[in-house]
């Protein structure tokens, strides 16, 4: 191995520590505390265990963590009523309501349901057309996690190759849109691209975002790239990323380890965000920018 490893668990613990040093400020000015509302449908036990360490991890930052959880087959009307009541109640400055949603329940019925100001995931189509169009609103927060790393990591991104591997609406398209605010030729490939090394040869930054283990090879990486694993795959092995680790990191320059990379940064930027959430809702200026 000769890539540096980036350490996105210790990158996340310092932006979560900056976080909680802006709430004291947040509570004198508004009386209250910045509030966060997840809501968990069904018994998925990986979704329990994230919905868990997101709530200590509000409640370490200072900030209010209101959890609802309901029965798997929970009504879509129930479910939507619920958003309609979190979307009044002045405490809640966030809403996060955890993905994938049981079979019988439409996901974007319940998305396009929560107040675009409150949509600390920003997984609403207002948020989305306003990341694409250079408007100020809420970014998703893995992409947003793996932004920061890089611009850690290699500073100023104008004019690099990235090549975003994957086109969800919650990870590929809002990465390949930040990329390109930041000036990066952007290339996004997926599961069509035919001769995906062709493109990764000439890739100065990869952010892989396919859910499938060990995908990417480490000769297809050009030599001293940085490389964003966004993959969290289970797998007898435990778990694993989209990247083949170890070939990969024979050839990168950098590349973050699964786990530790870029997992502890979206629940630290959806802290963020509910900061962010926090003051605009309160119309309290933010001291520093986060
Ligand atoms: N509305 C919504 N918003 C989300 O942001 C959202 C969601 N639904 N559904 C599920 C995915 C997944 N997700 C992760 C968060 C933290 C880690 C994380 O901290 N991972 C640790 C390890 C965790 C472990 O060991 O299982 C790491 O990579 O080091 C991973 C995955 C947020 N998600």
């Amino acid at each position: 191995m000769s890539a540096e490893l980036i350490d996105g668990k210790a990158f996340a613990a310092g932006l979560r520590a900056r976080i909680a040093e802006q709430v004291p400020a947040f509570r004198a000015a508004a009386g209250r505390a910045p509030g966060l509302a997840v809501v968990l449908v069904g018994e998925d036990p990986a979704s329990a265990v994230y919905v868990r360490s997101k709530g200590r991890m509000t409640r370490e930052a200072g900030m209010e963590s209101f959890e609802h959880k309901l029965p798997a087959d929970t009504p879509q009307d129930d479910l939507v009523a619920l958003v309609d009541r979190l979307n009044a109640d002045p405490a809640v400055d966030g809403i996060l309501v955890q993905l994938p949603l049981p079979r019988h329940i439409d996901e974007q019925a319940v998305l396009t349901r929560i107040s675009p100001d409150k949509d600390v995931d920003g997984f609403h189509p207002v948020n989305a057309g306003r990341l694409v169009t250079g408007l100020e609103g809420f970014v998703p927060c893995t992409p947003l996690g793996c932004l920061m790393l890089l611009e850690d990591r290699l500073g100023d991104l104008s004019g690099l190759d990235a090549v975003v591997i994957g086109r969800s609406n919650i990870v590929g398209k809002p990465m390949a849109a930040l990329l390109t605010a930041k000036s990066c030729t952007v290339t996004l490939v997926h599961s069509r691209t035919r001769n995906l090394p062709h493109y990764l040869a000439h890739a100065d930054i990869v952010v892989a975002a396919v859910g499938r283990p060990h995908f990417v090879q480490g000769d297809w990486l050009k030599p001293g790239a940085t490389v964003i694993d966004v993959g969290i795959n289970r797998t007898d092995a435990g778990l694993v990323g989209d990247v083949d680790f170890d070939s990969a990191a024979s050839v990168a320059g950098s590349i973050t380890p699964v786990p530790g990379g870029v997992g502890p940064m979206t629940i630290a930027v959806l802290l963020r965000n509910t900061l962010v959430a926090a003051h605009r809702n309160a119309g309290v200026p933010l001291a520093a920018d986060i």
